[in-house]
């Protein structure tokens, strides 16, 4: 016997072998049972088999010819003959009756779910399994039937010529599929062949039509096709729905259209396809190497000279490779777009928020903003450079547009605020950033694209309000709140972000990847936030330091930023508390005590074990003493600070503006420098100072000068390669001489530090608190103003360029400075003829000479030289 199968689908296979198998033994003998046929359950079962073979086999067996070899179909085939058998009206039974009649062959044991399967899947289970799926049979011409089918149902059969069926369980199974066909929705079938048909017949029509009336009527069909609502709307019924929601922005294609023009509006709507522009890798461009800086970058971009396709560009970044083949070598680094880091962003909404633009002045602010200008700037930045990092305006945090700068918007690269505004226009992608849900900070801002070092990411706007306006606000309408979103901005005013950018949103970290900068834009300062030195990639949550002023200890919040150097609130680091303070100063004090006692052998030894000693009240009273002293010091060290950074600050400031001037004027000396001043000529042109003197030295010479005042019109002049000329003026001269221009007032806060004190400066340094003293790359515009009543203070402009030459001099040529020093007083010959030995002869003639004597009338006071500036340069020349 063989192993019984559970599944279903054995169970109905072996019930048709088993049928095969009977039919040929019924032939041979009727008391065998077949070797395969589905074991009985029960004896019952057996017997029943056994008897009711003979009627199915009758039923079973073609009218004519032998029996064909059985085949899987016959299972699937033998329900339709019994619904085809099965009279509409009389004869017919219900499928409960005539099962309830069939006592000994039990389907649901043959199934093998007569035990566990609940009734409800038994029909389901009778289809798919013992009759197979019906759409099959619906749709089999009958044609197709194979030749063991048992013959078509007759009208004129009737219930008696079909005796035979009316116990058998086939028949009620049959019964059963036949209601289930019934209830298969046949109408669609037909409705499908239908349309089938009338398309048919209509693109007969259409051939028919094209071939009498040509090209025209074949455009007009076209045209109606694309519009052909029915078509459209089937199409879209035939699209496959994504899990998303559906798309109800789409308006609704009107049902029958027949109008032309709409035809045309609809077929432009098919044919336009909308791409996607941007998105994906904004924000890199096809060359971008994420190992190089942005500028860096940007050259190689220049450097490549083939014309990039920008219509075809997939695959991105694999073509090239492709193409080059060796793609070991052409790896390059990437950084992943933000939809495929998060291609579903959830929007977050956040309640509370009314978005402004850009900065609105409320109540008194507008009035008293100082709206002049204050400083100007300008670059001279050449297309090349693009105005990149050494631009001035960029140093001095000025936005370049036509007024201050040369170069056109595609040339230059320091308009960030423009650059916002084209952002502002785009999409998401392009504009960058999204609000998140932080775990334990509220809200926060992340990136949505990657930045460039330095490059900009939002500006922070709202409401300018000032001092006064703020306090209000604080007291009344924020006094509950957790968050704040002010900030001190210009002229004592305060950004109120409450209403403003997605820049309030950004939160504080002690280690910020971001920068919250001021800049000055068509001569208004707005705030932005600006990548760190980093760079930021694609879904960083931004965060720039606070430096938070908490006002009172009652708003000292707690950070949460989590990184390694957390400073553990919201702002600058509190004190350490008095009792810590204490306790490390007397463990100090403690120390030294110990130490020196040691040394000195006052210190008693017991068996190498150190004996505490007692403190006497009086050493505590020292202790605390010093204590005090030292935060005393440490206090005033603190301050001492402070104003060194501040001063340091200012001199940044100064410098900077020297160097704007400094480079104006050299543009226009640039012109002027072959020229040989002429004698008397009063025109102060400040010279370019070489950068090989160090600012200690200048400031040196400086305090030197400024300590003794008669140094102050002789500086230098001591110098024997450098003899000066002066000439003085007949009294009228001078005094009909207007007044030279001052030169600008110094700023009297830069003035605390001292002009020459400049850091070198790099966007890097003005961005970082640390500001290094370094060699001074210009000089500053120093102009002596002559006074008219003293004419030997007056100073030739020819004197003065040469005076600031002279102040160039290295240490070599100082301490011929100093050597000479002495000679101050004495006769200018002995200067030339250390120089110039070969007319010391032809000087010391003209010294005696009666010239010399008329001129020596004019000698006006020590330290004036007596010769002229044309018997130096004929000497010269000589
Ligand atoms: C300008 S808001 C920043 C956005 C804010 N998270 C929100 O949900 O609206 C400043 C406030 O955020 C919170 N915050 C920002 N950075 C934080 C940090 N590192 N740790 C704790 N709280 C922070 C503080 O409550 C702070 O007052």
């Amino acid at each position: 016997m063989a192993a019984r199968d559970p599944s279903p689908t054995s169970s109905a296979r072996s019930a048709a072998t088993g049928r095969a198998g009977k039919q040929s033994a019924s032939r041979s003998s009727m008391s065998a049972s077949p070797p395969t046929s589905t074991p009985p359950t029960s004896h019952g079962d057996e017997a029943s088999v056994a008897s009711e073979m003979n009627k199915t086999d009758r039923l079973l067996e073609p009218p004519d010819g032998p029996a064909s070899p059985p085949t899987p179909a016959d299972a699937h085939a033998t329900p339709l003959p019994a619904s085809a058998v099965a009279p509409a009206s009389e004869g017919r039974r219900s499928a409960r009756s005539s099962r309830s009649s069939v006592v000994t062959y039990n389907v649901q044991i043959l199934a093998g779910t007569a035990i566990h399967t609940p009734s409800k899947y038994l029909h389901k289970h009778h289809q798919e399994v013992l009759h197979g799926p019906i759409d099959r049979l619906q749709s089999e011409p009958e044609s197709m039937l194979p030749p063991t089918l048992p013959r078509q149902p007759h009208p004129e059969d009737t219930p008696d010529s079909a005796e035979d069926t009316n116990d058998s369980a086939e028949e009620q199974l049959a019964i059963e599929a036949a209601q289930a066909a019934q209830r298969h929705n046949p109408p669609r079938a037909v409705d499908l062949r239908k349309e089938a048909l009338r398309n048919l017949s209509a693109a007969s029509e259409v051939i028919v039509k094209t071939l009498a009336g040509g090209k025209d009527f074949m455009k007009t069909m076209i045209r109606r096709s694309a519009s052909d609502s029915h078509l459209v709307n089937s199409a879209r019924q035939a699209a496959p729905r994504g899990p998303g929601r559906p798309r109800t922005a789409r308006p609704p294609v009107p049902e029958h259209d027949t109008s032309e023009s709409e035809e045309d509006t609809a077929l432009a709507k098919l044919k336009g396809k909308e791409w996607l522009k941007a998105g994906l890798y904004v924000g890199q461009h096809r060359d971008f190497d994420a190992r190089l800086s942005e500028s860096q970058n940007r050259l190689k971009r220049k450097s490549v000279s083939t014309k990039e396709n920008k219509v075809i560009p997939l695959p991105m970044f694999a073509g090239e490779r492709l193409l080059k083949g060796n793609v070991f070598l052409d790896y390059r680094d990437f950084k992943l777009p933000y939809d495929t880091y998060n291609p579903l962003p959830r929007k977050v909404k956040v309640d509370g928020w009314a978005k402004l633009r850009r900065n609105r002045f409320i109540g008194s602010a507008s009035a008293l903003w100082k709206r002049e200008k204050q400083d100007n700037s300008s670059c001279y930045c050449f297309p090349d450079d693009g105005c990149g990092e050494d631009c001035h305006n960029r140093i001095m945090a000025y936005e370049c547009d036509s007024t201050n700068c040369k170069l056109t918007p595609e040339q230059c690269r320091n308009r960030p605020f423009s650059e916002l505004k084209r952002r502002a226009k785009g999409n998401g992608y392009d504009y960058g950033v999204e609000v998140l849900q932080t775990g334990d900070r509220g809200y926060g801002v992340r990136a949505m694209r990657t930045f460039e070092p330095h490059q900009v990411i939002v500006e922070y706007a709202g409401e300018i309000i000032t001092q006064d306006e703020c306090e209000r606000r604080m007291k009344q309408i924020y006094k509950k709140d957790k968050c704040y979103y002010l900030m001190s901005f210009d002229n004592k005013m305060i950004i109120d972000a409450t209403r403003g950018t997605i820049a309030r949103f950004v939160n504080h970290s002690c280690e910020p990847n971001c920068e919250m900068i001021k800049w000055t834009v068509s001569g208004e300062p707005r705030m932005a936030l600006f990548a760190g030195s980093r760079g930021i990639m694609t879904g960083e949550e931004l965060t720039y330091d606070y430096n938070f002023d908490p006002f009172s200890s009652k708003n000292i919040q707690e950070c949460r930023c989590g990184t390694p150097s957390c400073r553990g609130v919201l702002g600058p680091k509190p004190k350490k508390p008095i009792q810590e303070e204490r306790s490390l100063a007397a463990t100090l004090l403690a120390g030294t005590k110990r130490k020196f006692s040691e040394v000195f052998g006052s210190r008693p030894e017991n068996d190498g074990r150190k004996i505490r000693k007692k403190r006497k009240p009086s050493s505590i009273a020292t202790a605390v003493l010093t204590r005090a002293q030292n935060a005393e010091a440490r206090k005033k060290a603190a301050r001492e600070n402070a104003l060194k950074s501040a001063a340091e600050l200012h001199a940044q400031r100064a410098s900077r503006q020297n160097r704007a001037m400094n480079r104006s004027v050299s543009e226009q000396l640039s012109s002027r420098k072959s020229k040989v001043p002429r004698k008397g000529t009063r025109v102060m042109i400040p010279k370019l100072r070489s950068t090989r003197l160090t600012t200690v030295g200048m400031k040196r010479k400086q305090q030197r000068s400024l300590s003794n005042p008669s140094r102050i019109s002789t500086l230098g002049k001591h110098n024997p390669r450098v003899p000066k000329f002066k000439k003085p003026l007949p009294a009228k001269a001078t005094k009909s001489r207007k007044p030279l221009p001052k030169s600008p007032s110094p700023d009297p806060e830069v003035s605390e530090v001292g002009e020459n004190e400049s850091p070198n400066i790099t966007p890097n340094s003005l961005r970082s608190s640390k500001l290094k003293q370094t060699t001074l790359p210009f000089k500053p515009l120093k102009l002596n103003v002559p006074s008219s009543s003293d004419s030997s203070q007056e100073v030739d402009a020819f004197e003065t360029a040469e005076e600031e030459e002279e102040e160039e001099e290295d240490d070599e040529y100082r301490a011929d400075d100093e050597n000479h020093d002495d000679d101050n007083n004495a006769d200018s010959s002995d200067e030339f003829t250390l120089m110039y030995p070969s007319v010391k002869a032809r000087y010391a003639k003209y010294k005696h000479s009666k010239a010399y004597q008329k001129k020596s009338l004019h000698k006006t006071g020590a330290g004036v030289k007596k010769t002229t500036k044309r018997t130096y340069a004929r000497r010269l020349t000589r």
